[in-house]
């Protein structure tokens, strides 16, 4: 069926509905997530694709992220030993800070606020309102009060993003660009392609506004939540753990810090990530789409109009799929040529087709990093007291199902000389 809808169907179905929260948060839809099908989603798929997220970008911005990546470790490095450590709160403030630094060129007085604010308006995004999915209820939308909620939201956000690129615009006025290691941060190269003013359809401050909440919302709690579940699922198959850190203190044996080409040797840390994205992937119901005209699917008639989910997550666990489907296996990619590009249909962390993610590599860029470092600088373990086998693995509701709970490790510098 997904292969139907994503691949057979995928110009029907490459459209996404229009949700209350999105047209309010997202300047009336003119953000490219939650844009629908056209000419305009087009541009700025194509902008985002080729000026944005491409590897050029993702390669100019691994100063952020190893700076940012050595912050991590010296916060961990810097707690005292034996102490129960907030592994989840660290990783989660990692990616915002990433994102911020990619975006903004720095991370600004309100950042947090900003952040905190994202995350609710994330929260809002998911499809599954009642008014949103019967739109003959959309008084709904007012007597529950979620419209004056989101417009509350938007606002802040708002406020918060146009002062940043209207300083933006002045820097660039006298010649200095934002990005704090002497590039251009994503709002830099926004405005670069609003001055050239070539494009069918000219970019506004509210567009780029748009695409800057998609990164924050795409990008964060996405992200973090891999390098999360990957720390939860290594400490309860402790042979998993220990052959990863095999691995990562094996390639940088004797090397003073990491180059981001020497992570593509870490093959066994991709597979754990990998067989994450099967068990816990970070939008499990992908992006919901909308169908733009009829089609058959399976002798069922899907009219217009209609809404679609795919359940990514169920997918990824269906027995039918998969051999001993819930358990955590990271071996299974092995000798398998399944990946998560959109071509296998029993694996689908990213979607596919027309709307597959834009952001896998700057994503995965932003997860094997930080996981290979925590790897490689520190032995990890349970607070006293608890086994592995106590840790709750239920996920939250919400987006993109964090774990429930938070992760709480204690940590051993690893000392190499020792080695
Ligand atoms: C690393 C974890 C990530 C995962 C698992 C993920 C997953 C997804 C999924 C499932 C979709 C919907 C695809 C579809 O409908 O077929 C999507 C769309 C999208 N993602 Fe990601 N994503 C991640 C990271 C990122 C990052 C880091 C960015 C950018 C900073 C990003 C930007 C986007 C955008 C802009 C879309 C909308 C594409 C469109 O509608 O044309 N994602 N992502």
């Amino acid at each position: 069926m997904a292969k139907q809808v994503l691949k057979t169907h995928d110009l029907a179905f490459a459209s996404r509905p229009r949700l209350l929260a999105s047209e309010i948060v997202f300047y009336n839809c003119t953000d490219i997530a939650f844009c629908p099908y056209g000419d305009y989603w087009r541009q700025m798929r194509k902008i985002c694709v080729l000026k944005v997220l491409s590897g050029k970008n993702v390669r100019s911005f691994s100063s952020i992220r190893q700076d940012e990546t050595l912050r991590l470790v010296e916060f961990f490095r810097s707690s005292y030993t034996g102490e129960s450590i907030n592994v989840t709160k660290r990783i989660s403030l990692f990616t915002s800070f990433i994102i911020c630094r990619s975006a903004f060129g720095t991370i600004f007085k309100e950042q947090d606020e900003f952040i905190r604010v994202m995350k609710s308006v994330t929260s809002l995004l998911e499809g599954f309102n009642v008014a949103d999915i019967f739109p003959s209820l959309k008084f709904l939308h007012v007597l529950s009060g979620m419209k004056g909620k989101i417009m509350y939201l938007h606002h802040k956000v708002d406020t918060i993003v146009e002062n940043v690129i209207n300083e933006h615009k002045k820097n660039l006025v006298i010649g200095k660009t934002n990005g704090e290691l002497g590039g251009e941060d994503l709002i830099d190269v926004l405005l670069r392609l609003m001055e050239d003013g070539d494009l069918q359809f000219p970019i506004t401050n509210d567009n780029i506004k748009a695409i800057v909440y998609d990164m924050f919302s795409a990008g964060i709690e996405t992200t973090s939540t891999i390098i999360d579940w990957a720390m939860v699922e290594m400490i309860k198959n402790s042979s998993i753990l220990f052959k990863a850190q095999a691995e990562v203190r094996e390639a940088f044996r004797g090397k003073e810090t990491f180059d981001e080409n020497n992570i593509e040797e870490l093959k066994y840390l991709k597979l754990i990530v990998k067989e994450i994205l099967r068990l816990h992937p970070p939008l499990p119901l992908m992006l919901p789409r909308e169908c733009r005209e009829v089609v058959d699917i399976d002798g069922y008639t899907i009219p217009s109009k209609t809404k679609l989910i795919v359940n990514v997550w169920a997918i990824g666990r269906d027995p039918k799929n998969w051999d001993d489907a819930e358990s955590f296996k990271s071996e299974r990619f092995e000798q398998s040529s399944v990946d998560f590009a959109g071509n296998n249909f029993e694996f689908l962390p990213f979607g596919s087709g027309r709307r597959i993610c834009p952001g896998i590599s700057f994503g995965l860029a932003n997860v094997y990093l930080p996981l290979a470092n925590l790897l490689y600088h520190f032995d990890w373990k349970l607070p006293p007291g608890i086994k592995s086998s106590d840790l709750d693995m239920t996920e939250s509701d919400g987006a993109s199902c964090p774990r429930k709970s938070n992760l709480h490790l204690i940590k051993t510098p690893y000392q190499p000389s020792q080695a």
